[in-house]
């Protein structure tokens, strides 16, 4: 199965309210696809969502990776010769993690309608259903409140609750939520390295004494301050995820070595895709450290590849694959079925993509 052209597109979808979190607000989803075609007619689909505040990947530089980079070095290519292919992705072009990954699924569902077997299954294919969390945007506490009501009301019963930078707000915030919602329902919390680490540790505690219940905390502090993480991780009550700390496998190697964090948060976006995602899931695994499968704010392309990864290995006991659910739409056909907080994997070969409904090419 040889590669004979690679088209880019992107995709505006809107979300159904605004995500809103310590780094940014997002009214919509646009992002990039990439669709890569080969001589056999089959077709692998990638996607990647700019990130700027947190991956640095501008719309601009996706494209430009893709275009410069990646596409040059995968053009002719055989995708059988796979452990090469996955090499060059990674090596043709330092950083842009998010274009990489767009490119590594694409191969991923390529390589499973290669061989007739659904990527989740080619991987490990622990499960064939997973439970996702939903994210509540960070606002004024009576308006987190009525969100999370609302969530619940989907069918939600574990929300990943996004707090700020003002600390009595955020136990504020926390109050009004847990009150709203009642005992029973697990609460999260995101902080997107909003707190400092000794501030992080008072206001979680404070939170914990206060009966709200967490059951861990994302990323408190700064991503570059692994002694910060570690502080917190080692003084707070609440668990500690690792989230904007660990793009790359070796991120996540120094993670686990200084036991900074209780749990990591893999995302396709921070790692470039499920050949690194793999290496940190087996690193976490000899850690025996869990980890949580997370995803940027995405429509289903990508997702799917992560629910693929998710379905394959038992590391990831927390998932947060909520993307395509806080869309008002999707435009994507085939792939895995989002029933709410319900998600079951394709079974067809590869990762199930058919196709982007008004998907506009950029060539
Ligand atoms: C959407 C997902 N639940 C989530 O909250 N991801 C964020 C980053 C999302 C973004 O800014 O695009 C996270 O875990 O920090
Ligand atoms: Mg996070």
């Amino acid at each position: 199965m040889k590669i004979t052209a690679i088209r880019l597109g992107a995709i505006s979808v809107p979300l159904r309210v605004p995500f809103k979190t310590a780094l940014r607000t997002v009214k919509s989803v646009e992002d990039i696809i990439l669709e890569v075609h080969t001589d056999t007619g089959a077709v692998g689909y990638g996607e990647a969502p700019p990130t700027g505040a947190v991956t640095g990947h501008t719309t601009g530089a996706i494209i430009g990776a893709l275009k410069e980079h990646i596409i040059p070095n995968l053009l002719g290519r055989d995708v059988d010769d796979f452990e090469d292919v996955m090499q060059l992705i990674q090596s043709c072009v330092v950083g842009n993690s998010s274009a990489k990954a767009a490119a590594d699924m694409a191969l991923w569902d390529l390589y499973g309608q290669l061989y007739r077997v659904p990527v989740y299954k080619l991987l490990g294919g622990a499960r064939n259903r997973i439970v996702t969390d939903i994210t509540i945007s960070v606002n004024a506490p009576e308006e987190m409140a009525r969100d999370a009501v609302h969530a619940i009301e989907r069918g939600y019963d574990c929300l990943k609750i996004k707090v700020g930078a003002n600390p009595t707000l955020d136990v504020e915030r926390l109050r009004a939520v847990r009150q709203a919602v009642g005992d029973e329902i697990c609460l999260r919390i995101d902080a997107n390295q909003a707190w400092q680490p000794k501030q992080a540790v008072r206001i979680l505690n404070q939170m914990q004494e206060q009966g709200l219940k967490l059951e861990f905390v994302e990323q408190p502090v700064k991503a570059y301050d692994l002694e910060g993480l570690k502080y917190v991780t080692d003084h707070s009550y609440v668990p500690v995820l690792a989230d904007e700390s660990v793009f790359s496998p070796r991120d996540a190697m120094k993670v686990l070595e200084q036991r900074a964090a209780d749990l990591i948060n893999i995302k396709l976006m921070k790692c470039g895709g499920i050949y690194n995602a793999l290496k940190i899931a087996s690193a976490a695994e000899i850690y025996g450290v869990e980890c949580m499968i997370g995803c940027m704010l995405e429509a289903k392309i990508s997702v799917n590849a992560a629910v693929e990864l998710a379905c394959a290995k038992q590391i990831f006991t927390r998932i947060d694959l909520d993307g395509p659910v806080l869309c008002s739409e999707d435009p994507i056909l085939g792939g895995a079925l989002f029933e709410e907080k319900q998600i079951t994997v394709s079974d067809e070969a590869g990762m199930g993509i058919r196709g982007v409904e008004g998907l506009r090419y950029l060539d």
